[in-house]
This record gives structure tokens, C-alpha cells and sequence, in this order.
């Protein structure tokens, strides 16, 4: 649908961009991606013929946009420039009758049947009927997007660009317009190429991504391939973290802020003992896994306790409780390795250890995968150690394994590697100093 080939170009002499190549297809969601002053809306605005090029080519469904007469080019392409606080004082309906000014024909340019259902309809799509008489100076930011979004789909485009379409319009507009827009591309084909400053919502919903940096492509491709955590930290010069979404198979970049540096190092002095509880107390948030009968998953969390079953429930979202149905409650702590290479292990049982629950508190930083890592080494070394000591049937034990995520680096804790050796020898041990602990009290 579009072809851009070795685009060069600037306002003057100098070039902003320098030897852009793309392809977009008929019906794809494209998105671009840059830095402020990357050269982005610049390249709008070169395919939309707002500035001219120097050098390259680009090609419109098959035709050289220099082809093209200003109506048939209004006809094949719209475009929904930054938001701006600039506007003339027509009414939203006037402004997005507008849009139908390429599709007019004659010197006395007659309003038909069909411009009055095109632009009803490109109202109703996003929503802005209801001040369709009030004067675009008087809406708000996102009021006047969508007014001018309406204008974009009163032309009927083939191709519609969008310069930051999300910019000013709340959750659920943002997500509206999107959702509508990749409708649009599957249903009528429309073709979308859309600025993005949002990188999740670029990942969200483009089918393909560019990214531009001091006005050259970087990375074209699928936001997998795009979306590149070491890249986008070179590009952004920014602490960055890809996760998967939760929901759908794309990636999701979350900023890292400096303050998050905040903690230090754990130790046994942190942790209460009594009969009835075991208490770790961490003065700061601590990246958890957990696996519990009651609930497992990932999270921040501040306080570690196991009590016996007889004392009342405390909803505390900061805290993990695991309970111990007997009187007594009997546990052992130890350290392995110093300061902040260091896992403090805490075991608590019953006297019959009809209940062991393990606590790995490890001083040092983790990724996602390697907090997965710790918890099924933790889970194998638990079963080793008991299966060995004493018993053969499976219990209701909790196992937490929560890390300072200040200090080492730590790249890997399946059983063979450092830290899981680590696991395993120190669950064996904490077993067996716990069964000497029950039987001498
Ligand atoms: N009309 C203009 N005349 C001269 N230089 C311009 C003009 N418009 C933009 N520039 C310059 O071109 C460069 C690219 O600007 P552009 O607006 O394309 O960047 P962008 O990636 O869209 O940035 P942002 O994310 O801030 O919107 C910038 O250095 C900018 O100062």
C-alpha cells in the first residue's frame, strides 16, 4: 500500500531524515517509534506531502506520491496531526464536514445524501455527536482529538496517518479509538501507519513497528523484534524491563525509576520467634514468589509470618501468612554466605511436621526467570530433604522465596548452579537441624 525507498529530507539544508526504507500493506496497523525530535511527525508529513523530500522515493498504491492531485490524494489518505491548541471557531459538526471536501464535486459543491451519512457515521464512531453544535475552541484536549479523528474518517482514507492519536484522550478513549482502529484495518482494510510515544500501546496494537532514531531506522519488525530491551535502552537511554503481558503474547516495557534503588542487605536479626509465630520483618519491599494452599504468585511484599492456626487472620496486601495447625510452632534460621551474597533460610514445622513451611530470603537481584528458577529448586530441594529425613506423603507446605533485588546479580538458580546448589544444601540442612530441634524440646 505504501512504499517508502531511501527517503532523505529535512526543512533546510541539512537532513532530518537520512535514508528511510519501509513497506506498509493494505490493512496493517504500522507504528513508528522514536525519541523526541527522532524525525517522526517529519515523516508524516513527508508522506503526506506537507514537506517535500529530497532524495527516495515514495510510492501510493502503486503511484508515485507526486502523482497524485491534491482531492485525489485527500481521497486516499487522511491525516490526524499532533494535537493543537490552534483552531478555528466552527462547530465540531462543521469541522468534520470538512473531511468530505475531496469527495465533492462541481463548482457548486452540493452536500449529497451519502456526505451527510459519511460524516453522522464518523461522528458516531467517535462518539463526539453529542456536541456536534459546540464550538471545537470550547472542547477539551481529548474532545477536540476525537472531533478531528471524525474529520480523518469523514474523508473515507484509504490510509489514515495519525501523529500520537492516543495524546490527551483518557484510558478508555485510548482504548476505544485503538480497539476501532484495528477493526477498521481487518474489516475495510484501512491502512494505519500511527506515531506512538506509548511503547505498549504500540506493542499492543501495531501489526508491524519502525524505529527511528536521529532520523534513521533502527529496527523495523514485529514488536518482539522491535521491542528489544537492550535496544530500547540504547535508543531511549533509559532503564527499561520487557515482560510479557499478561493477557496477550506481546511484550510490555516497564520503566525502572532510580528510587527503586533503595534496600540493602537482610539479615537473621530481621526475624521474630515465639511458640506461636515466626516473623521476618524486611524494612523494605522484598520480589516474592510463592507457592501456598492458600494462594501463590509473584509480588512485592514487606512481612513474612507463619502462625499457628489458633490465632485470628490479618488482611495485611504487604504480608505473606502461612498457617501451622498446632500449638507449637517450631522453626530454624540459618545463614549461607556473607552480606549481600547471602540466603537466610527459615524453616517452621509442627512437631509431627505434618506442616513445613521454607522461607529463602535471597540477598541479591533477580530476574523473572530466575525467581522462577529459585522456586522450583526450592520446592525439589524440599522434597529431597524430607522425602529422606522423614515422610512420604505430600503436605501443605508454603514455600517463599523472596529476593532483596539489591546487590548480586544473580543469573541463574536451577539446582547445578551456584545459588541452587546453595538451596539444596541449605533446605538438607535446615531439615535436619529442625529435627534435632524437635526432639530436644
Ligand atoms: N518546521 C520545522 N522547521 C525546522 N526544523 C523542524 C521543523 N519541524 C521539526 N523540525 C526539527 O526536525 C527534527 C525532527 O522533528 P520531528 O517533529 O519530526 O520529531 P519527532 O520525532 O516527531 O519528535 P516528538 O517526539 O518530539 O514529536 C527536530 O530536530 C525538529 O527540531
Amino acid at each position: 500500500m505504501l512504499q517508502v525507498e531511501h527517503l532523505s529530507g529535512g526543512y533546510s539544508e541539512q537532513n532530518i531524515l537520512k535514508d528511510i526504507s519501509f513497506t506498509v500493506e493494505r490493512g496493517e496497523m504500522f507504528g513508528i517509534l522514536g525519541p523526541n525530535g527522532s524525525g517522526k511527525s517529519t515523516l508524516l508529513k513527508m508522506i503526506s506531502r506537507l514537506v517535500p523530500f529530497k532524495t527516495g522515493k515514495i510510492t501510493v498504491a502503486g503511484r508515485p506520491l507526486q502523482a497524485f492531485s491534491s482531492k485525489d490524494l485527500a481521497k486516499m489518505m487522511a491525516v490526524l496531526p499532533q494535537a493543537s491548541s490552534e483552531v478555528f471557531p466552527f462547530t465540531v459538526k462543521e469541522t468534520v464536514e470538512l473531511g468530505r471536501y475531496a469527495h465533492q464535486r462541481g463548482l457548486f459543491h452540493s452536500w449529497t445524501q451519502k456526505d451527510e451519512s459519511v460524516v453522522q457515521e464518523a461522528m458516531e464512531l467517535t462518539k463526539v455527536q453529542v456536541f456536534q453544535d459546540a464550538s471545537i475552541q470550547d472542547l477539551s484536549g481529548g474532545e477536540r482529538q476525537r472531533a478531528f479523528l471524525s474529520q480523518a474518517l469523514a474523508q473515507e482514507p484509504e490510509i489514515l496517518l495519525l501523529d500520537e492519536p492516543t495524546n490527551h484522550l483518557d484510558l478508555s478513549h485510548q482504548k476505544n479509538l485503538l480497539d476501532q482502529l484495528k477493526i477498521w484495518t481487518r474489516e475495510k482494510g484501512l491502512t494505519v501507519i500511527t506515531v506512538f510515544h506509548d511503547l505498549n500501546l504500540a506493542s499492543l496494537y501495531c501489526d508491524r513497528l519502525l524505529l527511528l532514531s536521529n532520523g534513521q531506522v533502527v529496527q523495523t519488525g514485529s514488536p518482539e523484534e522491535v521491542l528489544n530491551e537492550s535496544l530500547i535502552r540504547s535508543v531511549y537511554h533509559t532503564e527499561i524491563e520487557k515482560l510479557p503481558h499478561p493477557e496477550v503474547p506481546k511484550p510490555n516495557m516497564v520503566l525502572v525509576p532510580e528510587i527503586k534503588k533503595a534496600g540493602g542487605a537482610l539479615k537473621e536479626g530481621h526475624i521474630r520467634k515465639d511458640k506461636e509465630t515466626v516473623r521476618l520483618e524486611s524494612p523494605f519491599f522484598l520480589k516474592t514468589i510463592l507457592s501456598a494452599p492458600n494462594g501463590s504468585g509473584v509480588g512485592w511484599k514487606k512481612r513474612f509470618k507463619v502462625k499457628n492456626g489458633l490465632s485470628a487472620n490479618e488482611q495485611d496486601p504487604q504480608a505473606i501468612e502461612m498457617i501451622i495447625q498446632a500449638e507449637r510452632i517450631y522453626s530454624i534460621s540459618k545463614t549461607f554466605g556473607t552480606g549481600d551474597h547471602s540466603i537466610i533460610f527459615v524453616l517452621t514445622a509442627d512437631r509431627h511436621l505434618h506442616y513445613v513451611h521454607t522461607w529463602l530470603v535471597i540477598n541479591g537481584h533477580a530476574d523473572e526467570s530466575v525467581l522462577i528458577e529459585a522456586l522450583a529448586t526450592g520446592l525439589e530441594a524440599k522434597e529431597k530433604a524430607l522425602r529422606k529425613y522423614t515422610r512420604s506423603t505430600v503436605a501443605d507446605d508454603g514455600l517463599a522465596v523472596a529476593f532483596t533485588q539489591t546487590g548480586k546479580e544473580i543469573v541463574s538458580a536451577r539446582p547445578s548452579s551456584e545459588v541452587g546448589e546453595t538451596i539444596l544444601r541449605g533446605v538438607m540442612e535446615c531439615v535436619e537441624a529442625l529435627l534435632e530441634e524437635i526432639v530436644l524440646k
